[in-house]
């Protein structure tokens, strides 16, 4: 049974220069299962529980004040995703999930009038998780052979502004199902794989994630204090197969009590800036280069629904 690694960044964290060690780790990671557990990543907990505890708030305010910065896919991808306006499972009929898009601080915000902490918490957090990922695109840059900034290069624009970078900090909230009678086909969140460079994924205590290795679908269970991290379709083509976008899914739980269970987690999706041509690293042509921006469009448009 596949197992999904554990890397401690404490001395990356404390020494930027000593990577080696995590380097090999990634890239095994990287390479085989698609997922990392991070532990030692130096953003305080407080940052993160301040977020989930901020958007709980959120996801229960009536649906009539959380719809007024629902998401416009017309306009941007930022804002509110309510139950079943996005489906990524190809065979599913329902997701039960919200989602709140930011893609800057400048991003659309609920009105502060019902939740002045929002905002702030989100920005703390996004601001650290892209510190974070700097950090892992010059492990990735270095795994690889390139030059230590090559990725970082590419992604000068992070959280800064969708214009020029589609970097997005999603927070997501399912919730409870005690009252639903569950049919065939409905999930929380379905089989899919990431989009962009890298996905950095944080959750709550509540588990459901599941990761598929071969035809076996494996647990990510929750350890605590530790950020998953796991890589896009884009990083794939990138690295011409080198390193796997893994699907993954969170299927309704059996269990009645974890059925009754909210459940939360915060994603930081990784895209390079928008005008990035990505080109196979492997010097291969038999895939022409493609746009940054332009390949996450094709992707969301084929799982926004309305
Ligand atoms: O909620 C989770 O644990 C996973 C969410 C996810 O995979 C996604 O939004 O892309
Ligand atoms: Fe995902």
């Amino acid at each position: 049974m596949a197992v999904i690694p554990i890397v401690d960044l404490a001395d990356l964290v404390a020494d930027n220069s000593k990577t080696d060690r995590v380097v090999k780790q990634l890239d095994e990671a990287f390479s085989t299962v698609g997922f990392v557990y991070l532990t030692n990543h130096g953003i305080p907990q407080t940052t993160i529980d301040n977020v989930l505890e901020a958007s709980k708030h959120f996801f229960q305010l009536p649906d009539e004040v959380k719809n007024r910065t629902r998401r416009d896919y017309s306009k941007s991808n930022d804002g509110y995703v309510g139950i079943n306006q996005e489906i990524l499972g190809t065979h599913d009929l329902q997701e039960i999930k919200e989602a709140y898009n930011i893609t800057s601080s400048n991003s659309i915000f609920p009105t502060e009038e019902f939740n002045p902490e929002f905002r702030s918490a989100i920005v703390s957090l996004a601001l650290e998780l892209t510190e974070l990922t700097r950090r892992l695109l010059t492990c990735m840059a270095l795994a690889l052979g390139l030059e230590e900034n090559f990725f970082v290069d590419r992604h000068r624009f992070m959280f800064q502004d969708q214009t020029q970078n589609a970097t997005t900090f999603r927070t997501l909230y399912y919730p409870s199902l005690a009252d639903r009678h569950i049919q065939p086909g409905v999930v929380r969140c379905g089989a899919h794989s990431d989009y962009g460079t890298i996905t950095l994924l944080l959750q709550d205590d509540v588990g459901g994630l599941e990761v598929l290795s071969g035809t076996e679908w494996v647990s990510a269970v929750p350890v605590p204090g530790s950020i998953l991290v796991n890589l896009g379709d884009l990083m794939q083509f990138w690295t011409a197969g080198r390193y796997t976008a893994t699907v993954h899914r969170v299927l309704v739980p059996e269990e009645e009590i974890r059925r009754k269970s909210t459940r939360q987690s915060i994603a930081f999706f990784v895209h390079p800036d928008n005008d990035v041509m990505v080109s196979q690293l492997n010097g291969s042509h038999e895939h022409p280069p493609v746009g940054a921006l332009d390949y996450l469009k094709t992707r969301l448009s084929a799982t926004y629904k309305y």
